[in-house]
């Protein structure tokens, strides 16, 4: 065992909550090619909130970040969430009817507030593990949906943007900072971390199918 990755270790110990996020209506309805429209606009409005919360996240994975090297590549990330995925969601909202000012479905704000507290109260690691578990299962997953026809362009920019290199790259600093930063002493902290996001994930990918909310 001893020439396990700890990131892989992690992966491993988490394969289930991993695997069921992998299988959520949400990513099944994707590669079917079955997302309701209605589906969409909320997703797109929930989701546009929380790569707003991703830039406080890494914000403060920066302030906590142990040499140059990683507050480098972290304000590259920065760079990519404000100009790259924010352009993405202005250009989406303002051809619908959601936008910045949608009011979260209370699962969406649980999501949120789960993963604002989890980077607030974490350390360095705690974040970028937290970040690895959101990443790599969207990379996982939008992977194989690419592959599959998606008739909605929209929709189909937004898994593409997922299998790119940049962000395939990112994903892979994250799982190398886990190995390089971190210890097997912190497997069990690190694997709750995981597993606590992927969860949140999962609670998140319910709420734009329910509705109308009225809280
Ligand atoms: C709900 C939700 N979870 C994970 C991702 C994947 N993802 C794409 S960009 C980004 C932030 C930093 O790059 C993350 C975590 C997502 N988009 N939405």
């Amino acid at each position: 065992m001893a020439d396990v990755r700890l990131s892989d270790r992690i992966l491993d110990r988490c394969a289930p909550v991993l695997n069921t996020m992998l299988e959520h209506r949400f990513v099944e309805d994707v590669c079917a090619d079955a997302v309701p429209a209605d589906v969409f606009d909320r997703y797109l409005a929930y989701e546009g909130a929380f790569v707003d919360t991703a830039i406080s996240i890494f914000a403060l994975a920066v302030a906590r970040a142990p040499d140059i090297e990683s507050r480098r590549h972290l304000i590259g990330v920065l760079d990519a969430l404000a100009n790259v995925q924010i352009s993405y969601f202005e250009t989406q909202f303002a051809a619908r009817d959601v936008g910045w000012d949608t009011k979260l479905h209370p699962q969406a704000a649980i999501f949120r507030d789960g993963m604002a507290e989890l980077a607030a109260n974490g350390s360095f690691l705690d974040i970028v593990t937290a970040m690895f578990a959101a990443e790599w299962m969207y990379w996982s997953w939008c992977r194989r949906a690419i592959s599959l026809p998606i008739s909605n362009s929209d929709l189909r920019a937004w898994v593409a943007l997922h299998t790119e290199d940049d962000f395939a790259e990112q994903a892979l600093w994250l799982k190398n900072a886990i190995d390089r930063y971190g210890s097997d002493a912190e497997l069990d902290q690190l694997s709750a971390i995981f597993t606590r996001v992927t969860e949140l994930e999962i609670i998140f990918h319910h709420a734009p199918y329910e509705f109308p909310h009225d809280t």
